[in-house]
């Protein structure tokens, strides 16, 4: 444990930790990828921790304004000292770094990370990589991702910023014609960023070749001014991310040399002639297929944090009849109701965190391919990033609210950690493609496995179970109802759900229904679909890590937890297949006997996440269990009682008791 145990610890969380029945210290290599990772991680949280530079109050006492001028100068801080450090080339130091340092402010410079300089990575030609890649890794110029307007974020084809070629001076023109044309929501560009790249439709010879990318300089790079004809600002505060500055621009005929197009897929000459290298134009779409698959992870890690804070909690709260006369009170995780609550959640992040781990070993399997332009693995890379983005975020807000509610009143105020972890995992259901939006890209694509299964062409692995017949169901009833057999049902469900689905979309086309409009007629149900191919993938993939798992012990409880996942998913999914009373009976029964063998180890398996009170940021969540009289600290720093008595007291109270009018005050 990296936790320094600054008071006794509470002798509640002393007693549940040690029913562990495995060593939570291998778990914790297993989820790291390794004992090597594990050491550097807490090495790096060990230099940040001793760092006096990154102390200061909670910023929940802050206004808007402090936080984020305090996220801009940590941002900065972070990069030197990774720099004194010689961590700068080391992905896994930096993040980690960054984490630890920030961990409750995300960061204003963040999208300059997690989206401008992977765009200069994927999309610029090798010159322009030479360019501007070092400069941006230097920071002398700070980028953001300008692409959804006011008017446009899901339909990307729409966007109505304009990019016109004028051959005679060999510029780009960058316009916004429109209001709804106007830039809205990019990060870090209303005040941090000098520079962005910008979504826009590109217009040369008179013709519109669609939506390309450019690289666009908004501020004067030694005074920080917008530019002549460069209008942008931030846009307000939002339900979270108050440390970073999302803003608009307006851009009013601004002018970029021609090679500021990013040319890595497509190409206009100087004299205006067009050119695309490759075939498959949704390449331009690279940026976000990657950030795609970092959400999953981000979800799973969301989850980690705020069970890890509801679990501990529930282990020293007391609160109910007593079991006996003299009893004390029962500990909240001693309901069994509370222990589904919390280790369904607890069963959904080991889920999502080990499927992340997968997804993103795809992604950095295809991605060379890709960009030497061999693009057979792409629509299935697309189609599952998506689809788990969307069920990964949708999960993690579910979970983190479920967790919050689990800490009763607490769980509402900030001193928790729990709004926060909330409405910093949210907007990831609405950011890099709106949820149902992106179910509905999966759920086209298994449309057209169906049709590829039935032509007798090779499905991608994933989606190797896709048939264009049914498959029998398999028996519940009988036998144990092991992981595999539950993973099995699962499966079936899937390509049920799937075959019926694609047979009503089928007779709409032999009705002669245009295929947009078939496809509009079974949308909500494809969304259906789509979640549960994904739910089977995060179940595979758990499946696959529990066996991996050397330590009998460790695979056993791994085992178990992915067991109640997949009888939690059987259950909570009946009502789209047929399971008979008495398979849904025993299923039941299952989940609550898991619930009373997995228990014991349920501060285990959330410690073996292994995440510092510097990480949790939360009074109810300490190491140390001792919440009540941290509350209490935490509540004397609110600015409110700096006074005893407040100056609205003398302003609008006493004048109100002396009958006064307060209208003109
Ligand atoms: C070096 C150090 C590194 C350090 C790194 C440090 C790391 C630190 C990590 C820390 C953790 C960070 C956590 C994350 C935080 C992130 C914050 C992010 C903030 C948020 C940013 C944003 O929010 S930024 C804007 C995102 N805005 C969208 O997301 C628009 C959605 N909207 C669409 O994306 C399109 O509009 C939509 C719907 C597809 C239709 O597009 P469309 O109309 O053109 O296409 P159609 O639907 O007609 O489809 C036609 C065919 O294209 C195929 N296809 C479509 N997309 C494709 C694709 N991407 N790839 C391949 N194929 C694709 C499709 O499958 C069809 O294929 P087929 O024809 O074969 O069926
Ligand atoms: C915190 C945050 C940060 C962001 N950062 C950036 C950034 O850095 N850069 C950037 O470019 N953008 C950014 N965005 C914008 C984000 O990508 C968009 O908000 C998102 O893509 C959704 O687009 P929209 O807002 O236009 O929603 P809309 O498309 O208007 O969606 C509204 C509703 O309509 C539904 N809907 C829309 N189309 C369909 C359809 N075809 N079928 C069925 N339902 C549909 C959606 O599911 C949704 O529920 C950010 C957003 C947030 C919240």
């Amino acid at each position: 444990m990296t936790n320094p145990v600054v008071q006794k610890v509470n002798p509640m969380l002393t007693e549940e930790r040690a029913k562990a029945s495995f060593p939570v210290e291998e778990l914790t290599y297993i989820l790291d990828g390794g004992k090597f990772n594990t050491e550097k991680r807490r090495e790096i949280e060990e230099l940040v921790t001793k760092d006096p530079n990154f102390e200061h109050p909670p910023i929940q006492f802050m206004t808007r304004e402090q936080q984020y001028s305090l996220a801009v100068k940590k941002a900065l801080l972070v990069q030197q000292r990774l720099k004194e450090l010689d961590m700068l080339d080391d992905p896994y130091a930096s993040y980690f770094f960054r984490r630890i340092a920030m961990p409750r402010e995300v960061s204003p410079i963040g999208l300059h990370w997690v989206m401008f300089v992977p765009t200069l990575m994927g999309q610029c030609s090798d010159e322009q990589r030479e360019r501007w890649l070092q400069r941006a890794l230097n920071y002398e110029i700070i980028g953001t991702y300008a692409q959804t307007e006011m008017g446009h974020g899901t339909f990307l084809r729409g966007i109505e910023t304009t990019a016109t070629y004028d051959p005679s001076s060999q510029q780009f023109v960058l316009h916004s014609p429109t209001t709804t044309s106007i830039k809205w929501w990019p990060g870090g560009l209303g005040k941090t960023c000098n520079y962005a790249v910008v979504v826009a439709q590109l217009h040369t010879q008179g013709r519109c070749h669609g939506v390309h990318m450019f690289l666009v300089q908004l501020r004067d790079e030694s005074t920080h001014r917008s530019l002549p004809g460069v209008v942008c600002g931030d846009i307000g505060p939002k339900m979270g991310y108050h440390t970073i500055d999302n803003g608009f621009l307006q851009l009013n005929s601004v002018r970029i040399p021609r090679e500021n197009m990013l040319m890595r897929n497509a190409e206009v000459q100087p004299d205006g002639t067009y050119i695309r290298r490759v075939s498959n134009e949704k390449l331009t779409y690279g940026t976000m297929v990657f950030v795609r698959s970092l959400i999953v992870s981000d979800a799973a890690r969301g989850i980690s944090e705020a069970a890890t804070i509801a679990v501990r909690y529930a282990c020293v709260r007391r609160q109910g009849e007593p079991s006996s006369p003299g009893a004390p009170e029962p500990r909240l995780l001693d309901y069994p109701v509370h222990q589904y609550r919390l280790l369904t959640c607890v069963a959904n992040c080991y889920g999502l965190w080990f499927a992340s781990e997968v997804l993103r070993d795809l992604y950095f399997t295809v991605q060379p391919d890709v960009l030497e332009g061999r693009t057979e693995r792409l629509p299935e890379t697309h189609a599952l990033s998506a689809g788990l983005k969307a069920v990964g975020s949708n999960r993690g807000a579910a979970c983190v609210e479920e967790c919050r509610r689990c800490c009763g009143g607490f769980g509402f105020s900030e001193a928790s950690g729990l709004p926060k972890i909330y409405n910093d995992i949210n907007p990831a259901c609405t950011y890099e493609g709106e949820n149902t939006v992106m179910l509905l890209q999966t759920g086209r694509h298994l449309l057209k496995c169906v049709e590829r299964a039935r032509r007798g062409e090779q499905l991608a692995p994933s989606d190797a179970y896709i048939r264009s017949r049914p498959t029998p169901q398999p028996k519940l009833a009988g036998g144990p109802l092991t992981a595999d057999l539950l993973l099995g049902w699962l499966r079936w469900r899937s390509l049920s759900m799937l075959l019926e689905v694609s047979g009503r979309f089928n007779s709409f086309i032999e009705q002669r229904q245009a295929w947009a409009d078939a496809f509009q007629a079974v949308s909500r149900r494809l969304t259906r679909c789509a979640e549960a191919h994904c739910i089977l993938y995060v179940g595979q993939a758990f499946l696959d890590s529990a066996k991996a798992a050397e330590n009998p012990k460790i695979c056993g409880v791994l085992t178990s937890l992915c067991r109640l996942f997949l009888l939690n998913e059987v259950v909570s999914g009946a009502g789209d297949v047929q399971l008979s009373r008495s398979d849904l009976a025993r299923c039941q029964d299952a989940i609550d006997s898991l619930l009373t063998e997995l228990r014991p180890n349920a501060v285990a398996l959330v410690e073996a996440f292994d995440l510092p009170d510097r990480m949790l940021c939360s009074v109810i969540g300490r190491y140390d269990g001792q919440v009540y009289e941290a509350m209490l600290q935490w509540a004397r720093q609110s600015p409110l009682n700096a006074t005893d008595v407040h100056e609205s007291y003398e302003l609008y109270t006493r004048q109100f008791l002396a009958g006064r009018s307060l209208a003109k005050l």
